[in-house]
C-alpha cells in the first residue's frame, strides 16, 4: 500500500522541506535529476557508464535491440535529446542533460519558452547546462530530429500542467508514435530507429491529479484528424518522493509506460510504503481473518439474496466468494421457484426460499446473519425494491445486530430509479457500481467527470468518488482499473491494477459479483465498511495476478487460498 499525492500536496512537502532548512530547492532538483539518470541506467543497464563499448546497442523496450541500429556518433557516444519546458519540470531536464553529459552522451537540449522566465533553480540549471552546451528553442515549426537517439527525455511539463498543450500537439503526436503506449518500441512500423522516451515526473499533456489528458475542443478535433496528440507517451516515468494520483488513475497508468519513484530524500511519511506483513497485520487487528479459535458462526454469517430461475449464477458467485474470504457460514436466499436449479449448484453455501420481504424480515431474525449483499442477478421488479428496502432497514446502524450490506449489480439500478430508497442509504452500505451505474445513480458527478478536462488539475475519478460517498452518506467503490473507494468523510484509497499490477483479464463476466462476495464475506468477519471495501478490491486484484490470463469469475474464489497463503495468513 502506498501514499498517493497530488501535486498540491507534493508543493507543500517539497515547501515544508526546504522551509525546514533540511534541503534546498536546488538541492532537491539535482537529487530529481540524478534519480531520473539513475532510472535510465537501471532500466537499460547497456546505457550505463561501463557497460560495454559506448554507443553500442540501442536500448531494448522489449528485451531485443534493434539490430540496424546505428545511433551512436563518429566517436562513440550514446545520444539523448532532452526536452525541456517553462517550470520546474524543465529544470530537472537541464539536470539530466548535464549529468548525461557528464557520463559522456553527446546531449542535445531544447527549450519550449523563454529562458529569461525560467523560475530561479531552473534557471540556475539552464545556465550550468549552458556552460556545457547550447540550448535550442522547442517550436512546433522546427521540432528535434528524434530517430537515432538513444533517448528522449520529456521534461516539458510535470505538476504544473495548467492548460492544453495546443501548440505542442502536433510534436507530441510525433513523440506518442515513438511508442505504441504499452512501452513497446513500433519497430516495424517505425523506421529508422525511434528511441524510449523517459518522461520527468509524468507525460507532459497528463493531469498529475486525475491521470487525465487536458485538452480542449481545438485539440480533440486535431486529435480526431490525426494531426494532434494530447499528451507524450512514455515508456519510463519516473517521478519523485511518491506517486502521484495521475499515475494511476484514469489512462495516467497506461501513457507513464512503466514507473520508478525516485528517492529525493525528503523526510516526509507521505513518501511511506506499506510493507506486506504489515498490511496483513492492519487488516487482522481490524478485522479477524486469522481463524485462529471460535466456531463458525463466530467467523461470521452471509446471507447472499438470490434472483429468479435461470438468473441466480450472479449471486451464487458471490455466495462463494463470501465463503472463501472467510465467512463462516453463508445463505443464499432464492425465490421458491429457484431452489432446485440452485440446490443442483451449491454445496458449503446453504439455501433458505426467500420468496418476498416478509420472509427477508423472518429470515434475519436469525441474529448470527452480519452481513447481507443485495443485487448480483437479483432483477428489478417490486419484489426486489422491497426486498432492498428491507435490507436497508435490517441494516441500518444502531439495529441490533450490527449489520454491513454490499448493494451492486441490480440494487444499483434500483437505488438510482427510486429516490426513497436512496435516502434510505446509510454508513453500514457499501455500493459498488461500475462506470455505467455509477453514472445511472450519479448523473450530474459522472458527467463533470466525462466533460473534457481542459484545465489542471481536472476534476478526477477520486473528485467523483468522494462526492458520491458523501452524497450517498455510504462507502462507494467505482470500480474499474483504477477502482476508487471513498467514505463519506472524504477517506479515500486506490486499488490499481496498473503495472505490476495490471490485469486486464479481470475484466470477464461475473468478476464483480466475486467482487461483491469478497466484501461482504470481509463484512461478516468484522471488517468496517470503508476497510472490507479496500480488502476485498485488493484481494480481487491479487487473485487475478495469481491466476493469471486465462482467468474467468469462477476461478477468483477458488485462488483465495493460494493468496492467503502466499500473506502467510
Ligand atoms: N515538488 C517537488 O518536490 C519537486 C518538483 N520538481 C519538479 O518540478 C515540477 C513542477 O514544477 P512547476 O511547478 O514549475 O511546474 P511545471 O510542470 O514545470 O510547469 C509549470 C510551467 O508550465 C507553464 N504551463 C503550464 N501548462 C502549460 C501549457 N499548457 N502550455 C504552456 N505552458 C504551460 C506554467 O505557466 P503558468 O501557468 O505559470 O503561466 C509554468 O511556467 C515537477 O513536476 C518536478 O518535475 C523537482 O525538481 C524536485 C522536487
Ligand atoms: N482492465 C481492467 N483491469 C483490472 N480490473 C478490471 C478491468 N476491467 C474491469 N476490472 C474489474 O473487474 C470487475 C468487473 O466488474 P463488473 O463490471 O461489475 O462486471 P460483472 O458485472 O460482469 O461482474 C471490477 O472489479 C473491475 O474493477
Ligand atoms: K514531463
Amino acid at each position: 500500500m502506498t501514499e498517493l499525492l497530488t501535486a498540491a500536496q507534493m508543493r507543500a512537502i517539497e515547501q515544508a522541506a526546504i522551509a525546514s532548512g533540511e534541503v534546498t530547492g536546488l538541492e532537491l532538483m539535482e537529487r530529481a535529476g540524478r534519480g531520473v539518470v539513475e532510472a535510465i541506467f537501471e532500466e537499460w543497464p547497456e546505457l550505463a557508464p561501463g557497460a560495454g563499448v559506448a554507443g553500442g546497442a540501442a536500448p531494448s523496450v522489449q528485451g531485443t535491440s534493434p539490430p540496424e541500429f546505428s545511433g551512436q556518433n563518429e566517436d562513440g557516444a550514446h545520444r539523448a535529446v532532452v526536452l525541456c519546458g517553462p517550470g520546474n519540470n524543465g529544470g530537472d531536464g537541464f539536470v539530466v542533460a548535464r549529468l548525461l553529459k557528464e557520463a559522456g552522451w553527446e546531449v542535445e537540449v531544447f527549450l519550449y519558452g523563454d529562458a529569461g522566465k525560467l523560475p530561479p533553480d531552473a534557471r540556475v540549471n539552464y545556465q550550468r547546462w549552458g556552460e556545457m552546451g547550447e540550448v535550442l528553442p522547442l517550436t512546433p515549426q522546427a521540432p528535434p530530429e528524434l530517430a537515432h537517439r538513444h533517448i528522449v527525455i520529456d521534461a516539458m511539463f510535470g505538476t504544473g500542467l495548467a492548460r492544453p498543450l495546443s501548440e505542442l500537439g502536433p510534436f507530441l503526436r510525433d513523440i506518442c508514435d515513438c511508442v505504441d503506449a504499452g512501452g513497446s518500441l513500433m519497430l516495424q512500423e517505425r523506421w529508422p530507429y525511434w528511441p524510449p522516451v523517459v518522461a520527468i515526473d509524468i507525460p507532459s499533456g497528463i493531469c498529475a491529479d486525475s491521470g487525465r489528458p487536458i485538452f480542449d475542443e481545438a485539440v480533440a478535433e486535431r486529435i480526431r484528424r490525426g494531426s494532434s496528440a494530447a499528451c507524450a507517451a512514455a515508456d519510463l516515468t519516473v517521478t519523485f518522493h511518491a506517486q502521484k494520483l495521475g499515475h494511476a488513475l484514469a489512462s495516467g497508468g497506461f501513457w507513464c509506460g512503466k514507473i520508478v519513484c525516485a528517492d529525493i530524500g525528503i523526510s516526509s511519511p507521505a513518501s511511506r510504503t506499506l510493507p506486506r506483513s504489515e498490511l496483513v497485520k492492519m487488516a487482522s487487528d481490524t478485522g479477524s481473518r486469522f481463524k485462529r479459535n471460535g466456531h463458525k458462526y463466530s467467523h461470521g454469517y452471509a446471507l447472499i439474496l438470490s434472483g429468479s430461475v435461470g438468473k441466480g449464477g450472479a449471486a451464487r458467485l458471490a455466495a462463494r466468494g463470501a465463503l472463501r474470504v472467510g465467512a463462516g457460514a453463508v445463505t443464499l436466499g432464492c425465490p421458491p421457484a429457484a431452489m432446485i436449479e440452485n440446490a443442483a449448484q451449491l454445496n458449503a453455501v446453504m439455501l433458505r426460499k426467500i420468496k418476498a420481504a416478509d420472509a427477508l424480515n423472518v429470515a434475519l431474525e436469525d441474529t448470527r446473519i452480519n452481513a447481507l449483499c443485495v443485487g448480483p442477478g437479483m432483477g428489478t421488479g417490486p419484489r426486489e425494491a422491497a426486498l432492498l428496502a428491507a435490507c436497508l432497514e435490517q441494516t441500518r446502524p444502531g439495529a441490533s445486530p450490527g449489520r454491513g450490506v454490499v448493494l451492486d449489480a441490480d440494487a444499483l439500478t434500483l437505488l438510482a430509479q427510486n429516490e426513497a430508497l436512496f435516502a434510505k442509504l446509510h454508513a453500514q452500505c457499501v455500493l459498488t457500481p461500475h462506470a455505467g451505474e455509477f453514472a445511472r445513480l450519479f448523473p450530474d458527478i459522472a458527467e463533470k467527470l466525462a466533460a473534457p478536462a481542459t484545465k489542471g488539475p481536472a476534476y478526477s475519478k477520486v473528485d467523483a468518488t468522494r462526492e458520491a460517498a458523501k452524497r450517498a452518506g455510504c462507502v462507494v467503490l467505482f470500480k474499474g482499473p483504477d477502482t476508487v473507494i471513498a467514505a463519506p468523510d472524504a477517506q479515500c484509497s486506490i486499488n490499481a491494477s496498473v503495472y505490476d499490477r495490471s490485469a486486464p483479464w479481470l475484466a470477464t463476466a461475473g468478476s464483480g459479483d466475486v467482487l461483491a462476495g469478497f466484501i461482504t464475506g470481509l463484512l461478516a468477519r468484522g471488517f468496517a465498511p470503508m476497510n472490507a471495501a479496500e480488502s476485498g478490491a485488493w484481494l480481487h486484484t491479487e487473485c487475478a495476478l495469481s491466476f493469471g490470463p486465462g482467468l474467468i469469475a469462477e476461478d477468483l474464489p477458488e485462488e483465495l487460498p493460494k493468496v492467503f497463503r502466499a500473506l502467510g495468513v
